[in-house]
């Protein structure tokens, strides 16, 4: 009886705690908190010390150890892989959890110049509970002379069976910690959730390509006047593209794609600068994880292209299917053909390559073709969170934001 009634006010003051001060772990993390905001000026809001950072792992609960893991392992990237499958994303009435690919992950977490102690893990008794990642990124803020090398950081995933551990806020401390022996100060992550502090709230869209199995699956509804078959002609497409030599994309054209996206992101507050090699490595196709088409003119110039990942969701509990099939907009470069021709033939593509419906982000110029081609807004936002940096005007417009993290 004791030991019930001990655990429970343990557990009860947890919550107290949490009640009272909310962001208690947010609040002692150098990101501007509404009152400071006016004081600080643009740039770093802590300058980092190299000699000060700690040289040895943030403690673990007994029991829990740090892992380095190698995604080109094949059990570990199964570990990886199961982990995120059943405790990763869900949405509000989960209904959906992401399941990201090996293949996928290791598109998302090996790309040139990764480190192998920022893809961390975990692990009690050799079993994967706990999962950070970092990339190494050059991202360009505000203007030109602000190219700050830094980590984007993605994959926080603890096993639901040992949350409230404040694992966590480890977590997110041990990942900073590699950074900064780095002598990197910065982060770019996202979330679903808002924590101090976004510097721009986005929100999702959505093109049904499959209206049948949206509503079989619950992600979307009909309306009294709505019939499937009604939504099903609504929401056709053709057989084929309309672009003129549009085509999958091909290593040979690595180096007109980089000249191409180099250009165009230049436009936003926020961007990275790609190399040939990172462009190889982000954008060449991959079966089921991402697909890039290139418009290429007389004489092979290309003067157009358009690219989606692949990202399914499990279906929780549904008797006819298991996976949603996502087709996500990632970066689009229209400079001859009209930006909402170019992605009516995304959707095209998209449903050709067998997807049920396809996401964009209201960021870049994608709200020149959400309405348009009837894509319909979500229900979630996607939060940009920039660490230790302070924006000339604190928060940007999704328009603004020229960066997407898978
Ligand atoms: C760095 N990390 C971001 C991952 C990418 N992210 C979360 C994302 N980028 C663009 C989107 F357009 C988008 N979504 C549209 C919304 C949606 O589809 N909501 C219903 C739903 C179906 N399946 C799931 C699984 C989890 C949560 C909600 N789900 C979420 N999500």
């Amino acid at each position: 009886q004791q030991v019930v009634l001990k655990k429970n006010t343990q557990y009860n003051q947890q919550l107290i705690d949490k009640l009272n001060k909310p962001h208690q772990f947010w609040q002692t993390q150098p990101m501007p908190n509404i009152n400071e905001m006016d004081k600080l000026k643009p740039g770093p809001i802590q300058l980092g010390v190299l000699a000060e950072v700690r040289k040895d792992p943030f403690n673990l609960i007994d029991k829990f150890e740090w892992f380095n893991v190698d995604l080109r392992n094949e059990e570990q990237a199964q570990q990886v892989y199961t982990l995120l499958k059943e405790n990763y994303v869900e949405d509000d009435d989960n209904m959906f959890r992401f399941d990201y690919s090996i293949e996928f992950l290791r598109w998302a977490l090996l790309p040139p110049g990764q480190y192998s102690d920022w893809l961390i893990g975990v692990r009690v008794n050799q079993k994967l509970v706990g999962f950070i990642t970092g990339i190494p990124v050059t991202l360009h803020i505000e203007n030109e002379q602000n190219k700050v090398k830094m980590t984007e950081i993605n994959f926080l995933c603890v096993h639901k069976k040992i949350r409230a551990n404040r694992l966590a806020p480890v977590l997110i401390k041990e990942i900073t910690r590699r950074v900064h022996i780095k002598n990197m100060w910065q982060a770019v992550y996202t979330a679903g959730i808002v924590v101090p502090t976004p510097i721009s709230q986005t929100r999702y869209y959505h093109r049904s390509l499959n209206a049948k199995k949206l509503i079989e699956v619950g992600f979307s509804s009909l309306s009294a006047r709505q019939t499937i078959s009604r939504q099903q002609k609504l929401y056709k497409l053709p057989e084929e593209p309309k672009t003129p030599g549009i085509r999958p994309m091909k290593k040979k054209d690595v180096a007109q794609v980089t000249k191409l996206l180099n250009e165009y992101l230049k436009n936003f507050k926020l961007y990275f600068k790609y190399t040939d090699e990172e462009v190889k490595h982000w954008f060449l196709p991959r079966k089921d994880v991402i697909s890039t088409y290139v418009v290429e003119k007389e004489q092979g110039i290309v003067t157009d292209f358009l690219s989606f990942y692949n990202l399914p969701s499990q279906v929780i509990k549904n008797p006819k299917y298991t996976h949603l099939r996502a087709a996500y907009s990632y970066y689009n470069v229209a400079t001859q053909t009209p930006i909402v021709q170019l992605m009516y033939d995304a959707l095209i593509l998209a449903k050709n390559e067998g997807y049920d419906v396809f996401n964009a982000l209201d960021i870049m110029d994608n709200e020149k073709f959400l309405k348009e081609l009837m894509f319909c807004p979500g229900d979630g936002q996607l939060n940009y969170y920039l660490y230790n940096w302070k924006l000339e005007n604190d928060m940007l417009k999704p328009e603004e934001i020229g960066i997407v993290l898978v």
